[in-house]
Parts: structure tokens; C-alpha cells; sequence
């Protein structure tokens, strides 16, 4: 069983992916930390250095290469479902789950963030919106799930999207049991 969360940035991959991975006792893999390792320096340095196409080459091969060998919970990078291939190859290879938030929840997760190249612009919020609107249809497209994450804590969507791979039978009734109930 293998999981890939996408979304906007600060939308709990990382987050909600490194508990979940932990709660089901699977490996967690952070795509952005694969790309910084094969290029030995930040993503943020890499785009100001080499631009955006080529970091979304990096981003296309690292994904492949996730694809061919799909395990454990990925977190991608929120615009990996930019390219059609991606798309394909995350759907075809992951269960795909879309972790929706507002722009207005993401600029208060972010707005001291200095790690996200695209947000570094003098209105971030502004920023959010356009890639929320041009991006919401690509996960909804990719994703087999989509799960809200307005109000929920880290740990509540761990909850529910243990639930829902139960559901799915994709895990077997208990496997993901929360060790403190
Ligand atoms: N549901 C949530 N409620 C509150 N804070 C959250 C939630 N999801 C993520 N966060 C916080 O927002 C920030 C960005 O989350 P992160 O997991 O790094 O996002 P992503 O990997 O999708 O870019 C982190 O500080 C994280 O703890
Ligand atoms: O939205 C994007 O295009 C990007 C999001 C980042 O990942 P996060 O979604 O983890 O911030 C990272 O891959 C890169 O900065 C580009």
C-alpha cells in the first residue's frame, strides 16, 4: 500500500504524511528532500539559480523514479501535479490523497515561511489564490480522496485518512489503530 498526499503548500503534507507513515508503520518519503538531496543545496537556492522549468524536470524524474517503486507515504511538492505525466503517474502508482485547504488557512500556516520560493512575493496571500485556482482542479484530478483540512489538527486528519484507506480496504480494519485510544 502506498500513499502520495499532494496539495497547495502548507497544506500538512509533510506533517500529516510523517504521522500517518508512523501510525501505520510504513516509510515516509518527502519528494522535495529527495530533489534538495540530488542537487546539494535548497530547492529555494535551486529555482533562484537554475529557474523553475528546470527544478519541474528534477521534480518529473523524482517522481518517476517514486512511481516505479511505489512504498510507504509520500509527500509531494505542491506543484507536482502541474505536469500531465506526473499526474498519471502518481494516480496509476499511489492511493492519491488531495489535503484541501483555503488560501486564507495556508497564509496563516506560511506567512513566516521563507523555505517556499513562489511565496516569497511582496502579497502571498494574493499569491495563494492564483495557485488555488489553478491548481484545485489538478489535484481534484490526481486524487482519489480529498480531505478537508480547515478545522482539523494534524493528528484529527491522521485519524480520518486512516479511516478512509479502511474504508477503501486498503488497510485491514485495525491495522492503523491509534496507540493512545
Ligand atoms: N491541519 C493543520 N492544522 C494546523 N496546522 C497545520 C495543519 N497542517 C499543517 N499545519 C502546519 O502548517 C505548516 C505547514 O505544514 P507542512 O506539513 O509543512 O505543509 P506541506 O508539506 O503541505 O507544504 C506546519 O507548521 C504544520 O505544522
Ligand atoms: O508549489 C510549488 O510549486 C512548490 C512547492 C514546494 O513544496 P511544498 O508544497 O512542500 O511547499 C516545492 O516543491 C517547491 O518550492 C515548489
Amino acid at each position: 500500500m502506498a500513499v502520495a498526499l499532494v496539495g497547495l503548500p502548507g497544506a500538512g503534507k509533510s506533517a500529516v504524511g510523517k504521522r500517518l507513515a508512523q501510525r501505520l508503520q510504513l516509510p515516509f518519503i518527502d519528494s522535495d528532500d529527495l530533489i534538495e538531496r540530488r542537487i546539494g543545496c535548497s530547492i529555494r537556492d535551486y529555482f533562484e539559480r537554475e529557474g523553475e522549468q528546470s527544478f519541474r524536470d528534477l521534480e518529473q524524474e523524482v517522481i518517476a523514479d517514486l512511481a516505479a517503486a511505489p512504498r510507504g507515504i509520500v509527500s509531494t511538492g505542491g506543484g507536482s501535479v502541474l505536469r500531465e505525466a506526473n499526474r498519471r503517474q502518481l494516480r496509476e502508482h499511489f492511493h492519491v490523497i488531495y489535503l484541501r485547504s483555503s488560501p486564507e488557512d495556508l497564509f496563516r500556516r506560511l506567512r513566516h515561511d521563507v523555505k517556499r520560493p513562489l511565496l516569497q512575493v511582496a502579497d502571498p496571500l494574493g499569491r495563494l489564490h492564483e495557485l488555488y485556482a489553478a491548481r484545485d482542479p489538478l489535484y481534484r484530478e490526481t486524487a482519489h480522496d480529498v480531505v478537508e483540512t480547515g478545522r482539523p489538527t494534524v493528528a484529527m486528519l491522521v485519524n480520518i485518512i486512516v479511516m478512509q484507506l479502511e474504508l477503501a480496504g486498503l488497510i485491514a480494519p485495525g491495522t492503523g489503530s491509534d496507540p493512545q485510544v
